[in-house]
């Protein structure tokens, strides 16, 4: 990154309020002032540092639960009611109750895992539908576990539902099969009375950030990741970054070159490259972390600041046969992060020319990369771990998540509430309320007609382009609706019911 020493000077005093605020925050403050909650993910690997001893409790806990939990399945002391022992795992979660538990699992899951992972994170039938397919027979033998934190997640409620008519239509029994990660007292918490099992999720750990609480240490665990591994990397690197010395602090480092890169408004785009196959989700796992953290439209003095990170990636070697050629050549509008990986993990490599393995050739090219974007005026950042193991990644997760919080001090936002989210799940919501109007409707009305009569009827003529997009799902999979005329021409169309 080519930031000068004026420059570090210049940001120290952000530098030394955002240290205040960490620590204010560590200590039980309310940080997260718009939902009236505390940010209390960094004693999830800490409890000892937590505020008082009911949130210890909430930590430590949870976790005996889940050990015990995990070792009465993996013995077949739990077992389901038509197999001798479960063999797999179907997660059924979105967003932060999904992304963490996907990236861990292809990050550090054994060849030889206990149990297998599926993940159901979307309301796409054809893609729930594929997973239980996948699944087959070992339904009977898969143990469910309903993530979310709220407990009223639309997605996951109907993931929930698809995969409870799977059981059924087996003729199995749901509940015996199913666990519940979310917030006692939810709606999930109440319809999961019934269940083999419930493990809370603390109101003061965000979706995002929740992948060393319940969320990501019960599934993680069922893999025989070993979970006390990644507690203590992420408690090792809580502990390197509280330091107050911003040379001496990764996470700080980190923020600082965000904040160098995108002027502080981020104008460019975080890249992130990890030369690593097993690293793949880390982008799709940081794309939600940074963004739905740092996307904030107002700073917290409630000025308009439109503040945020793009981020995306896959990983290295394989872009630079894809979009790489626009980093280096194209618009400059960007940063790139490299993660590196010393050992290759091979123990007997194949000498593919003398002296050469195709793990030189992975650690060749990020630098050839690195070096060729340097010489063309393109920063980057690049992070070293010794090894992919649950260690280095709690460390990683918890990197990341301070400079977040950093960041978040430095340009003065609140990155732990989602008010976005929470527009697009309203609009949704008034949507679905009036599909069930044009459905009403439609079931009495004989004969043809317009769709602009159709929004007429419903009360919204406005909503013209969505009645005309709710009739044209409905036709395209035959529930009871019939469409004549152009169907790219709304007004050539007419509506009918069957
Ligand atoms: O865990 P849940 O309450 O089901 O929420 C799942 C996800 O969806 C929400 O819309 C939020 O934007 C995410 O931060 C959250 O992780």
């Amino acid at each position: 990154m080519s930031f000068n020493q004026d420059f570090v000077d210049k940001l120290l005093p952000k530098f030394n309020k955002a240290f205040q605020d960490m620590e204010s925050l560590e200590s039980g403050k309310i940080s997260n002032p718009d939902e009236k909650r505390m940010v209390g993910h960094y004693w999830l690997r800490a409890p000892e540092l937590a505020p008082n001893d009911e949130i210890r409790k909430e930590i430590t806990e949870p976790l005996i639960k889940i050990k015990q939990f995990v070792t009465k399945i993996h013995q077949g002391t739990i077992k389901p009611p038509s197999a001798s022992k479960f063999t797999d795992v179907l997660c059924v979660g979105i967003g932060g109750s999904a992304l963490g538990p996907q990236f861990v699992s292809d990050a550090l899951a054994p060849c030889q895992a206990p149990m297998s992972i599926h993940f159901v994170d979307n309301t796409d039938p054809e893609g729930i539908d594929k997973t239980i397919h996948q699944i087959g027979e070992r339904l009977k033998s898969t143990l469910v576990i309903v993530t979310t934190k709220s407990g009223k997640t639309p997605e996951t409620r109907n993931g929930m539902l698809e995969v409870q008519h799977a059981y059924e239509m087996q003729g199995l029994k749901f509940e015996s099969h199913a666990v519940a990660v979310t917030m006692p007292g939810s709606l999930m918490d109440e319809i999961a009375n019934e269940w083999l099992e419930r493990f809370p999720m603390q109101d003061w750990v965000g979706g995002r950030t929740s992948e060393l609480s319940a969320v990501g240490l019960l599934p993680a665990a069922l893999q025989g990741i070993d979970i006390d591994e990644m507690l203590i990397g992420a408690k090792e690197m809580d502990e390197a970054t509280r330091v107050k010395s911003l040379k001496d602090n990764p996470s700080a480092l980190l923020a600082l070159a965000w904040f160098y890169s995108g002027n502080g408004k981020g104008e460019k785009d975080m890249v992130v490259l990890p030369y690593k196959d097993s690293l793949l989700l880390f982008s799709r796992y940081l794309q939600q972390l940074v963004m739905e953290s740092l996307g904030k439209e107002k700073d917290l003095d409630g000025n308009i600041v439109h503040q945020g990170i793009a981020v995306y990636g896959n990983k290295g070697s394989t872009d630079q046969h894809a979009y790489v050629q626009q980093l280096r050549d194209g618009v400059s509008n960007f940063f790139a992060t490299f993660i590196e990986v010393l050992q290759d993990g091979q123990n007997n490599p194949l000498e593919l020319e003398p002296g050469v393995t195709s793990g030189d050739y992975l650690s060749i090219f990020l630098q050839g990369t690195r070096q060729a974007l340097y010489e063309n005026g393109r920063d980057s950042i690049t992070i070293s771990i010794p090894q992919v193991k649950p260690r280095t990644i709690g460390a990683l997760i918890a990197m990341y998540e301070r400079t977040i919080s950093f960041y978040a001090s430095l340009v003065n936002i609140n990155a732990y509430h989602q008010p976005g989210v929470e527009a697009g799940k309203q609009m949704a919501a008034s949507i679905l309320n009036l599909q069930t109007k044009v459905q009403a409707i439609m079931k009495q009305t004989s004969g043809e007609i317009s769709i602009e009569t159709l929004a007429l009827q419903t009360g919204y003529p406005d909503e013209i382009e969505a009645v005309y997009k709710i009739v044209r799902h409905l036709a395209a999979n035959n529930r009871n609706i019939a469409l004549e005329g152009d169907l790219s021409n709304l007004l050539s169309l007419k509506v009918s019911a069957i």
